[in-house]
């Protein structure tokens, strides 16, 4: 019986569907060209989505996807997919960043080459039997300055491609350092607006962003040389469409090559249709056997291996986690996930801050990971309304206000291994502490009490007067309510005379008995909860 079922709801490769089938956890349904109203009726049964760019996957689809814990883009850009929707309704986002680098490469590379040789015109009319050898002279790549925009995967592969024509390329992205501009011999410019001055071919590389929207705006394109040619193969949206509309009309532009449009499919009325000099594709980047065959095989291993194992690779919203990390970094966050619920079950509501902090060997980890974990098992033991988890977490605590920071270890410890976790509300700090028994995690500190516990289980915690009796009333009245006391840990404060005892019981004591304890004098505080 499958545990976890997946849609498939554009068409990927055989094989990649075949992938998903090999385990037995999961159930594939291929249902490719959804209309919006038939994914929203159908999303709340699946646990996994895998898309292409056709299915868009929007708030609403979030909202009703009750289930859904991730989706895998077989592809590159996430922009048909609302990442803030997804990231707060605590769905991983995964792509396959390498699949189709070389394939979209050679087509973007492709385009450019037909456009400078007008070879969809000069075709178009050879098959309608004339022979004019006139209409379509042509321009040479060799000698030719080249813009990239967005020096990446893709943009890097093309820029090889490029210099083995004899092109100069300049290079625009905000990551490219000097010394790896200089390792691919491409003259780096500082901003878009240099790299596009004077270009003779201007390519794009980048995703589609609020911020790179229209990045190839009318003055970019303008501050090109005239009879500049201009290729698009990464995101309609990032050509101002209309702009080069004007541009081409007034023959600043000699040409314009798109296989991305602002709408997809774009109205057969485009006016862009009516440009001398053009080349149009339909999204066929990445649209070969190669490419299509290693995007389906990576979301197919990638969607089997979170679902199953909880490995994250290649999410565009959290933190990686893959088998290796996972395995060593897992019994760590099995101790971050109890200190975040414990400090949530019995610290202060309505905290300031979040610290955690790190002693010893676990500081050698990828605390960003553990910490993120403490935080989730925090918010999951306080916020009861949201369904929080590592994806979601710093989004809910940024709604909340919640800060969450790293410091150094504060308590006195003999520990050499610890992970402190505090929450700070006004001046006052809270904190609880755990470390490991040889493989066993446990935990060793709570509220100024050193202390020796689980980390899973249910506790009856006791905050008392230091004074005789007590205990021995704790352990009766357990025993008179048929709860069975599994282990106890009790801890006084001297100075304080105040005690701190925590059982763990086998099964939740009745509440009758929660309240007659906290009744008694002496007794100050009385919680029992699960970890
Ligand atoms: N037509 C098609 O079928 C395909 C299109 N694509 C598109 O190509 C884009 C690039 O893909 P990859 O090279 O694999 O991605 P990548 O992530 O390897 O490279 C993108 C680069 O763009 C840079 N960048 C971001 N903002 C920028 C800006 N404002 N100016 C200049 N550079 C900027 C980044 O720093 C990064 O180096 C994807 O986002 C996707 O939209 C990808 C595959 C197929
Ligand atoms: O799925 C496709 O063919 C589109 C590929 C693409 O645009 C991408 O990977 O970003």
């Amino acid at each position: 019986m499958a545990t976890y079922r997946v849609l498939v709801s554009d068409p990927i490769s055989e094989k990649g569907v075949d992938a998903l089938r090999t385990a037995p956890e999961i159930q594939v349904d291929v249902n490719t060209g959804l209309k919006p109203d038939e994914l929203l009726a159908i999303i709340g049964d699946y646990h996994g989505l895998v898309v292409r760019s056709q299915t868009k996957v929007t708030p609403e689809v979030f909202a009703a996807a009750k289930n859904l814990k991730a989706i895998g883009r077989a592809g590159v850009g996430v922009d048909n997919i609302d990442r803030n929707a997804a990231t707060d309704h605590g769905v991983v986002v995964m792509n396959t960043p390498s699949g189709n680098t070389i394939s979209t490469a050679e087509h973007a590379f492709t385009l450019m080459l037909s456009l400078a040789r007008n070879i969809p015109q000069a075709h178009a009319t050879v098959i309608a039997g004339k022979w004019d050898r006139k209409s379509f002279e042509g321009v040479e790549m060799n000698g030719k300055r080249l813009a990239i925009l967005g020096m990446g995967r893709i943009g890097t592969e093309f820029a090889k491609r490029a210099q083995a024509f004899g092109m100069h390329v300049v290079a625009y992205d905000p990551f490219l350092t000097a010394a790896r501009a200089q390792g691919l011999k491409v003259e780096l410019a500082e901003t878009a607006d240099l790299a596009l001055a004077g270009a003779d071919v201007v390519t794009l590389h980048i995703p589609l962003t609020d911020e790179t929207n229209h990045i190839l705006n009318k003055a970019r394109l303008s501050s090109m040389n005239k009879g500049a040619l201009v290729v698009n193969c990464a995101r309609g949206g990032l050509v101002d469409e209309a702009a080069a509309k004007e541009l081409l009309d007034s023959g600043h532009l000699a040409g314009i090559a798109l296989d991305v449009y602002e709408v997809e499919p774009p109205p057969a009325d485009h006016p862009l249709f009516a440009a001398k000099k053009a080349v149009f594709t339909p999204h066929l980047g990445a649209s070969t056997a190669e490419a299509q065959e290693n995007v389906g095989i990576e979301v197919a291993y990638q969607l089997k291996d979170f679902l199953v194992s909880g490995e994250i690779r290649n999410a565009v919203n959290m933190p990686n986690l893959d088998a290796k990390t996972l395995e060593s970094v897992g019994p760590y966050l099995n101790l971050a996930t109890a200190l975040g619920k414990l400090l949530a079950k019995i610290g202060p509501g309505q905290v300031d801050a979040l610290r955690v902090s790190y002693l010893g060997p676990v500081s050698e980890l990828d605390t960003q990971l553990v910490t993120r974990t403490v935080l989730t098992g925090y918010l999951s033991g306080a916020h009861h309304e949201a369904q929080v988890n590592l994806v979601n977490a710093p989004a809910v605590a940024k709604a909340l206000g919640l800060q969450i920071t790293e410091s150094t270890v504060a308590i006195a410890t003999n520990w050499t291994e610890l992970i402190e976790v505090s929450a700070v509300k006004g001046g006052e700090t809270f904190t609880v502490a755990g470390t490991f028994f040889g493989n066993a995690p446990r935990i060793v500190h709570i509220l100024g009490h050193n202390v020796e516990t689980n980390t899973s289980g249910q506790f009856l915690f006791v905050e008392n007067d230091d004074r005789p009796g007590v205990v021995g009333l704790l352990g009766s009245s357990l025993g008179t309510a048929g709860v069975n006391i599994a282990n106890m840990s009790l801890s006084r404060n001297k100075s304080l005379s105040r005690a701190v005892t925590v059982i763990e019981v086998d099964s939740e004591p009745p509440v009758s008995l929660l309240e007659t304890l906290r009744a008694t004098p002496g007794i100050l505080r009385v919680l029992s909860f699960g970890l």
